[in-house]
């Protein structure tokens, strides 16, 4: 079947007008309609001008990569007497001559110019597609009809930079050498890396040391035993009189008493441990002034063991906390992309055995139970951690040649095995050559070893590859950045870590460089470089601006920068004065929540709360201008104050009485403005969200609301509405509008409009509330928790399987949904056509109240459906 086509651009296919469905599909740009003919069976190579021709001479990259998959002839001539690679190399499209070259297509052939390849590319500029051409092994020298050579051509149409590489290539005579370079070896490349974390003083500077201290070495390291300050022998009873008590002993506290040398940032350095070789070890200080910037490098890989250190001597309930607290801190930092097969391994270790009545036995291990007892109940308060390993390793961290290193080193031995299989075809000679280059382009970067992206890209280029293409660096960057030698961030290049973690953040967010900071935490440039005088102030504040440590903004024509993290200005009186006229009306409106993270997960908002004071500045630039004209924002040591001309907002962190943190958002609005209120609301609460989305994707966060009556009356303690209850009375109530809650303290009813709607029942046309909603509209961190409680079997099959059937999908889509690659239960959340509110009934049908409770803690209260700017 044919089917004639119009010519409105300036290229007709060809002199007959009749075009093949697939042609007229790869001509339109339409690859749906392609990918349907080619599975159907159609016929590719229709010509002269084929689809593949067609495709390409209207730039469709992807149509034409697809027709190359399924097997389209590419050395066929059109009917301008141009082959596949003449167009692709005319229009530059990089991709579709990677792929030619790569499938052999011939590139010594000229077109009916007599132009060849290369000479198209490089009379058009496109200097990438020369480098892809010659890596392919082109000849340099094809000279075209008028006996021109490529390179004289590119000067012709102004391309010195494509005449300057011809030049080069030809000069050096290193073509050949380049192009084998950009080809991965069967060499694997497995660079393993250890992350030790751990509250200050638990040993982990002690650890790294033995580790890396070889056989002789460690024959005169001694034990550490004797300089320890503390003596705490554990035993059963002891245990049993301390869970009760709540002594600062038994506290998550962060702060060190200590008499050795505390870490500052983050450590790196490169071991080389015997038996199992280069391993890149990160240690993290304990000291939590540096906890916001961990995100950056917490990113685990299948070739990372990560160390959780606890001290012996501590209270149970002290170590069962801090070691509860570090693998929250590490699961929040999980991405949604990861399956938890990404991750190497949690492990615990004990450290300090020597001054506990532990003993040993014959073949001179630790006998310490109560080391295992702290892990145990860490897995029943945490209890779905995939990657957590079963065993704690108990140590002395001074004795390096002992049972305990043995076996670390055997579990790092391990990984390594592990690994070797999947790196192979990645080890690139390019890569080889870069890592001796580093060692000199670090040299002479000394002073601040940090380039922007476009200028590491050119010195590549120019001293170890001028082959390499941009897709080639941006590979090898992530391998390096993996490894550990290169830290990317925005545009920029971080050419030593050591530099990054010790000197800058180590040094900027150490306690006293904190203790001298500005109280408001703001800095002009030339502030900045009188107290950070060791290099350029403003390449360092670009590089903490991309960390997001601060963020520049302009105040009266002058451009400052911002660090929340120094911020240490004490919350001002009035600042929510009940007093103020505009909120004193009847009908002036009030709204309230409260974010917290799940039960258990102590402690994980401060971290992240200086993120969430540069999103709200960010915002406070960009975003949240509008009608009611400029925004202000105020931000004080754990506060923000965001206000409108008419609106106010206010953004703390805090601690209620059984010391879980929160974030709390309240606003007030005069008269009338339910709608802005409501808008502006749900924007800051999205914001403060992705803010914390960002540090900690992995994190679930339960919206809590504030009860409306009291925050008007300003009680100082309003009562809160907690996410489960108000979504379990969604669910039952028979119409949503009409659901209300008593609040206890005031033995007065709130109903949900007023609670959520600023009292607007018009509102309600506009959004959709969250038991309503379909079950993938729940957050990324709910999903995984319920892949880790739904996805492993369960005796009784009450997971993902028997959900899938209860929401009724049948055998074969339940059987499309096994995969051990991705999780099964998040498979089934995108598949299923279920509401919220039917996931969590189908769950507590099953008798999977864990999972149920999850997703009612923190499923979405409501989602704007129709976006009124007001
Ligand atoms: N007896 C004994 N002492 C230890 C052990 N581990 C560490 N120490 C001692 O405890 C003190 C603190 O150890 P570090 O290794 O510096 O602690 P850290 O975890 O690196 O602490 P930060 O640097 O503050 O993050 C040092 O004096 C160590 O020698 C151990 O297993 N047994």
């Amino acid at each position: 079947m044919s089917v004639p086509v119009s010519r409105a651009s300036s290229f007709s296919p060809s002199e007959s007008v009749e075009l093949t469905p697939l042609q007229l599909a790869a001509y339109c740009g339409n690859i749906q309609e392609v990918r349907y003919i080619i599975d159907s069976g159609g016929e590719l190579d229709n010509g002269p001008d084929t689809a593949l021709h067609l495709a390409l001479r209207k730039r469709h990259s992807a149509i034409a990569l697809l027709l190359l998959e399924a097997g389209a002839n590419f050395e066929l001539k059109d009917s301008h007497e141009d082959c596949p690679i003449h167009i692709a190399c005319t229009n530059g499209l990089l991709n579709v001559v990677h792929t030619l070259c790569a499938l052999g297509c011939r590139l010594e052939i000229t077109n009916a110019r007599g132009l060849y390849p290369l000479h198209l590319a490089a009379r058009n500029g496109h200097v990438h597609v020369v480098r892809s051409l010659c890596a392919a092994g082109c000849n340099l020298d094809v000279r075209y009809a008028d006996n021109i050579r490529a390179d004289i051509t590119a000067l012709k149409y102004g391309h010195n930079d494509i005449a300057e590489l011809l030049d080069k290539l030809r000069a050096t005579g290193q073509r050949d050498a380049y192009a084998r370079q950009l080809v991965p070896t069967t060499k694997p490349y497995v660079r393993l890396t250890l992350h030790v974390l751990g509250h200050c003083g638990v040993g982990k500077t002690a650890l790294i040391k033995s580790l890396a201290a070889g056989l002789f070495s460690s024959l005169f390291r001694r034990s550490g035993s004797l300089q320890s300050n503390k003596s705490r022998p554990s035993s059963p009873i002891n245990t049993q009189i301390e869970m009760d008590i709540t002594s600062r002993q038994n506290s998550l506290t962060f702060e060190s008493t200590a008499n050795y040398e505390l870490t500052k940032g983050i450590h790196v350095q490169n071991l080389e441990i015997s038996n199992v070789g280069e391993v890149v070890v990160w240690e993290f200080s304990g000291q939590e002034n540096y906890f916001p910037v961990y995100h950056h490098f917490l990113r685990p890989s299948s070739q990372t063991l990560t160390l959780v250190l606890f001290n012996l001597e501590d209270s149970p309930i002290a170590q069962v906390k801090q070691v509860c607290f570090w693998i929250n801190f590490l699961m929040a930092r999980e991405a949604h992309d990861w399956s938890s097969s990404d991750f190497g391994q949690i492990v615990l270790v004990a450290t300090h055995v020597d001054t506990t009545r532990a003993v040993k036995n014959q073949h001179g291990e630790w006998i310490c139970p109560d080391a295992q007892t702290t892990l145990e109940t860490v897995e029943k308060l945490i209890p779905d951690v995939p990657y957590l390993h079963r065993n704690v390793i108990v140590m002395d961290c001074n004795v390096p040649a002992s049972h305990s290193f043995k076996h670390l080193k055997s579990m790092l031995l391990t990984l390594k095995h592990d690994n070797l299989e999947k790196t192979i075809g990645l080890w690139t000679g390019l890569l080889d050559s870069t890592l001796s280059w580093l060692v000199h382009l670090r040299k002479e970067y000394e002073q601040f070893p940090v380039i922007y992206r476009k200028t590491f890209d050119e010195l590549l280029r120019l001293n170890v590859n001028l082959l390499a293409s941009d897709n080639h660096i941006q590979d090898l960057l992530q391998q390096l950045h993996s490894m550990g030698e290169v830290f990317c961030i925005s545009e920029l290049v971080v050419l030593s870590i050591p530099y990054l973690g010790h000197q800058l953040i180590g040094e900027l967010l150490s306690t006293e460089f904190m203790s001298n900071v500005r109280p408001t935490g703001v800095y002009t440039i030339d502030d900045f470089q009188a107290c950070f005088n060791h290099c350029d102030a403003l390449g360092t504040l670009e590089l903490l601006e991309a960390l997001e440590l601060c963020i520049q903004c302009e105040v009266d024509g002058e451009i400052e920068y911002e660090f929340p993290i120094y911020n240490q200005t004490e919350t001002l009186p009035g600042l929510w004065d009940s007093g103020d006229p505009r909120y004193r009306t009847t009908g002036s409106c009030y709204g309230g929540v409260r974010l917290y993270a799940p039960p258990k997960c102590h402690h994980l908002f401060t971290s992240i709360f200086s993120q969430v004071q540069i999103e709200l500045r960010r915002a406070a630039i960009e975003n949240f201008s509008n009608n009611d004209n400029d925004t202000d924002l105020y931000q004080w040591y754990h506060g923000s104050k965001l206000c409108t001309i008419t609106l106010e907002t206010l953004i703390t962190l805090d601690e209620d009485a059984s010391s879980s943190q929160y974030i709390e958002i309240k606003i007030r609005g005069p008269r009338q403005s339910s709608q802005y209120c409501f808008y502006f609301f749900e924007n800051v609460i999205e914001t403060v969200a992705q803010a914390i989305s960002h540090v900690s994707p992995g994190l679930i966060l339960e919206r809590h609301i504030m009860s409306v009556h009291q925050l008007r009356v300003h009680c100082l303690e309003p009562h809160v509405y907690a996410s489960d209850n108000v979504f379990t009375a969604m669910i039952e109530g028979e119409s949503t509008l009409d659901v209300a809650f008593q609040n206890p303290e005031t033995e007065k009813f709130e109903t949900i409009v007023q609670l959520a709607l600023f009292d607007d029942v018009e509102l309600a046309s506009n959004i959709q509330w969250g038991c309503a909603l379909k079950a993938y509209n729940l957050s990324m961190p709910t999903k995984l928790k319920l892949g880790r409680l739904l996805d492993p079997p369960e005796p009784h099959g009450k997971d993902w399987c028997l959900l899938a059937l209860r929401l009724g999908l049948g055998p074969e889509k339940i059987a499309s949904l096994d995969s051990h690659h991705s999780s099964c239960t998040i498979r089934l959340l995108a598949m299923a056509d279920c509401t919220i509110g039917s996931l969590i009934a189908s769950l507590q049908e099953l008798g999977r109240s864990d999972a149920a409770e999850v997703v009612l803690r923190s499923a979405p209260l409501l989602k704007i459906i129709e976006n009124v700017v007001v």
